[in-house]
């Protein structure tokens, strides 16, 4: 059992993970998994070398979520807004604008601390100012230790567990309830209660009539392997306060369509994994000689990717599939 640990422990364990995922993702890019020039300056480099596991988990991880990101920027034709829960250091915004795919207007949330120390990264670094500075238009650009505001790049500090707060902040940078707009969190929502992550998911299905929200965590959380990696995690004080919603693919189904979402799909790692494009899999799975191949098939069958879609406007968002 991890020692009991205050909310502010909790929270700081919590800030931890995003450098966790940030140093395994500039690792795998390093190994030539996928193209991200932007990750390094936000990260630093990996002092071991990541389990080839590991390795393939992210690729399906980005891959994955990004396939859904730009079927929903393709349904929206880009006349859209994208609001990033939990971002940390994710690079999202600087490969979208390279791909000539962004949206009116990128937003990205995260603790105060973790966005502050996003902001000195962008001030001090011209390749990740530049892109901000060319896609901005009009008045000046308004930044200051905790957020960030251009025309199309937004990045706010706020507590992802106070929906109203969140809310006020967003609207203070432009926020257009009106635009279909995609809620991006990407293993964030396991670190709030049920409750808590079931007020933002109703809040985001409240306040956007025509929304998507994708969520990437853990599932299949009742078993033994799924108990290693809860007890691995609790060993560095990180608790998964929403872990009994990751218990199985119809417990995540199943929270999106009772926060008033209209349709929700689940899919474990290893099915994603199995959807994408088979060249470029075959040429990943070149780059290292993976032993454990049972461990990461468990792995990826311990993770998911959970969509849902409201849809007024009719776009179609809800035959976004793999
Ligand atoms: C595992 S990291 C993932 C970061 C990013 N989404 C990615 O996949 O690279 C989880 C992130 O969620 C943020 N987070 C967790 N709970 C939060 C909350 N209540 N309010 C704001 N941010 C939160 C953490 O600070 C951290 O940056």
């Amino acid at each position: 059992m991890a020692a009991a640990t205050g909310p502010d422990e909790a929270d700081e364990a919590v800030r931890g993970t995003c450098e966790d995922a940030s140093v395994c993702k500039r690792f795998a890019v390093s190994v030539g998994y996928w193209k991200d020039p932007y990750i390094q300056h936000f990260v630093r480099q990996a002092k071991e070398r990541k389990a080839p596991e590991i390795n393939r988990g992210y690729y399906a991880r980005v891959h994955g979520v990004s396939y859904l990101i730009k079927a929903f920027l393709q349904k929206t034709q880009c006349n859209s807004q994208i609001v990033n829960l939990g971002a940390g250091m994710d690079t999202l915004f600087w490969r979208l604008k390279d791909e000539n795919l962004l949206p009116r207007k990128y937003f990205e949330v995260d603790f105060p601390m973790i966005v502050a120390r996003k902001i000195h990264n962008i001030k001090s670094k011209p390749p990740l100012s530049k892109p901000i500075m060319e896609s901005h238009s009009g008045d000046s650009l308004l930044i200051d230790s905790h957020s960030l505001d251009s025309s199309r790049y937004s990045i706010v500090g706020a507590d992802l567990r106070s929906s109203s707060d969140l809310e006020e902040k967003l609207r203070k940078h432009s926020l257009d309830t009106h635009l279909p707009t995609l809620l991006v969190a990407e293993c964030v929502l396991v670190y709030m209660t049920p409750q808590q992550s079931a007020s933002l998911l109703k809040w985001a299905a409240s306040t956007f009539p025509v929304a998507m929200v994708i969520n990437y965590e853990q599932v299949n959380m009742r078993d033994r392997f799924g108990q290693i990696m809860i007890e691995n995690l609790q060993r560095r004080h990180c608790n998964l306060a929403g872990v009994e919603l990751c218990s199985s693919l119809d417990s995540q189904r199943e929270r999106l369509l009772g926060s008033g979402w209209d349709n929700a799909h689940a899919v474990d790692m290893m099915k994603v994994y199995s959807f994408l494009p088979q060249a470029d899999v075959r040429r990943i799975e070149a780059l290292e000689f993976l032993d454990e191949k049972e461990l990461f098939e468990q792995l990826m069958q311990h993770y998911c990717i959970c969509w849902a879609s409201k849809d007024s406007s009719n776009l179609g968002l809800a035959n976004i599939d793999f």
